[in-house]
């Protein structure tokens, strides 16, 4: 189900405009040159349209592409039988390449910069390197975790993106296409409101809007007037902004620390470092819920009115 909410065409791509527009010369420039794409790699947050990117360029470009996930390359027979069975002009997308393994990256190296395969045949004394000339093809990336791959390999991506965020705009064009998908006509006042509670991640929003239409399909709300929202994001337990649970008793330690270091706050409320880093803090820092300072993370005046508003409904 989730990839019929996959944009398909450069329209239903919403935001990212710099990476867009750079993209299209990138292609262009191909084109024009009769290549394939350099390799590319994307990096950024979950949810904000790495993966969606890969797929649509291949629409683009009317091409298949290959899709292999980082953490499955292990040994380098993974890779290889799915660079032999790649054809001109395909692309080959590797998604969470920061998890690919040692091995793994030794084989991508001489695809990367000489488009060839090296591969050792044979044991020990009668091991020889076999060189084999691959076909012209494109390979794509995708990192949540660009800090974890090596400074050599990376050089290796002539065309490199970092996702930037979304604003509630972007998001509001995300919930009305989505529910057009779905042929159930928003306004857009209404989607403005989902837009709210969707932490300016695609991905949320795109789940808030399955969920409410749940509720729709089932009679259990009439319409999306705001009342009906409310109360639907009420049943999924969801607080202004579109924070959770978690995230409230972050907030809430918070509160009654002062300040306190990201280990320590993972520990206390016993979630990974690179959670809170990835999908807790960047909605309370772009709300002004929180602040970093030198000595840790602290609670705004915003955040503390937010936690009044709030309590009562927290468990
Ligand atoms: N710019 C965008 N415009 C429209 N829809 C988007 C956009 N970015 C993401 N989406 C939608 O949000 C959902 C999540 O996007 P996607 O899977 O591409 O994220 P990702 O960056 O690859 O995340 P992860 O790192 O978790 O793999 C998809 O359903 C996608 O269609
Ligand atoms: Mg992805």
């Amino acid at each position: 189900m989730s990839n019929d909410f996959r944009p398909s065409k450069w329209s239903e791509y919403i935001g990212q405009e710099k990476v867009i527009k750079n993209l299209k010369i990138c292609i262009e420039s191909s084109i024009k040159q009769n290549k394939v794409l350099d390799p590319i790699i994307f990096s950024g947050p979950s949810g904000m349209g790495k993966t969606s990117l890969a797929y649509l360029l291949s629409k683009i470009l009317k091409t298949k592409i290959h899709i292999v996930n980082g953490p499955s390359l292990q040994r380098p027979s993974d890779l290889i039988s799915v660079l032999t069975s790649i054809k001109e002009n395909q692309i080959l997308f590797i998604d969470e390449v920061h998890s690919v393994s040692k091995d793994i990256m030794e084989v991508l190296y001489p695809v990367l910069e000489e488009n060839k395969l090296s591969i050792i045949i044979g044991k020990e004394y009668n091991s020889k390197i076999v060189n084999i000339k691959l076909p012209n093809f494109t390979i794509i990336t995708a990192t949540t975790e660009i800090n974890k791959l090596p400074f050599p390999f990376l050089n290796r991506f002539p065309i490199q993106f970092e996702l930037e965020g979304y604003n509630h705009d972007d998001l509001t064009k995300i919930i009305i296409n989505t529910f057009n998908k779905l042929q159930y006509k928003i306004e857009i006042e209404q989607a403005k409101i989902i837009a709210k509670f969707s932490r300016l991640v695609p991905r949320v929003a795109i789940n808030l809007v399955k969920r409410i239409y749940d509720f729709l399909i089932t009679e259990k709300i009439k319409d999306l007037s705001e009342k009906n929202l409310i109360w639907v994001f009420k049943q999924m337990g969801l607080y202004e902004y579109g924070l959770n649970e978690k995230d409230l008793d972050y907030l809430f330690t918070l509160l009654e620390n002062n300040t306190l270091s990201l280990d320590s706050l993972a520990q206390i409320i016993n979630v990974p470092n690179q959670t809170i880093l990835n999908n807790m803090e960047p909605i309370f820092l772009k709300e002004r819920l929180i602040i970093k300072t030198g000595r840790g993370r602290q609670l705004t005046n915003k955040g503390k009115i937010y936690l009044e508003k709030n309590k009562n409904q927290h468990i």
